[in-house]
């Protein structure tokens, strides 16, 4: 749990809270069993609750409790609280209760999630971002941001889903810089889509 800025997407620049869930239903978040994932490119270190502000809490109250606390210290009084609940995937653990508990403390709720689970009623910025070999169950949302390219899920997949906005964001890893250039000749040719760069790895932020 860590204050920094939504570096992708919609809401790049936006002072956040984000919440990182251990754990996730496309890959176990250990090297070895990476090749056999079902998605094999994650960025993000899901493992455990030994991260910066991590822990097991007891209740969502507790939790809730420990974002408005870490938005104090990051903002103080200030309005605009904003929590992104990433993971792992966070789908697998938020609930009708937390988020419940979250909005009572003013917060508004965005969520990162791979879509293979149905978002609950109530969170306020859904990002869906595709993986292959995965139902897709939630089709609609604010923010569809398909990390590209992904042999098996060309943009054109999404055509007809219920959401807001498209973004393309370039696959990290050895072929960034080539990654990169495909998705902007992509988005040259298809404006529907538009480029979402990693900004917080562009500026070493968390
Ligand atoms: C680590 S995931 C956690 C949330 C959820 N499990 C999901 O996949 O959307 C957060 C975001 O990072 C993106 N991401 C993961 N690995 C990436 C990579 N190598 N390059 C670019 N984006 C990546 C995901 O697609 C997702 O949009
Ligand atoms: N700054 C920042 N923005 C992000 N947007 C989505 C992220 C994620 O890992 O879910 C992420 C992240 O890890 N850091
Ligand atoms: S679904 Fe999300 S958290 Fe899970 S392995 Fe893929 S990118 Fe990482
Ligand atoms: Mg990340």
């Amino acid at each position: 749990m860590f204050a920094t800025l939504q570096g992708e997407g919609a809401h790049t620049g936006r002072a956040s809270i984000f919440c990182r869930f251990t754990g996730c239903n496309l890959w176990s978040g250990r090297e070895q069993d990476r090749h056999k994932a079902a998605c094999t490119f994650c960025d993000t270190d899901f493992l455990g609750t030994d991260g910066p502000g991590g822990a097991r809490f007891e209740t969502p109250e507790a939790l809730a409790d420990a974002l408005a606390l870490r938005w104090y210290e990051a903002a103080g009084e200030s309005e605009g609280r904003y929590v992104v609940f990433t993971g792992g995937e966070p789908l697998l653990q938020v609930d009708p209760p937390l988020i419940a508990a979250v909005h009572a403390r003013g917060f508004e709720i965005a969520i990162e999630s791979n879509g293979t689970l149905e978002a609950p009623e109530g969170i306020d910025w859904i990002c869906v971002s595709p993986k292959p070999s995965s139902r897709i169950v939630q089709r609609s949302g604010h923010e569809l941001k398909l990390v590209f390219p992904q042999e098996s899920l060309p943009p054109s997949t999404f055509d007809s889903w219920d959401f807001s906005q498209f973004w393309l964001q370039p696959m990290d890893g050895p072929d960034r810089a080539a990654n990169t250039a495909a998705a902007v000749a992509y988005c040259q040719k298809n404006p529907r889509w538009r480029l979402s760069l990693q900004t917080h790895k562009l500026i070493g932020i968390p």
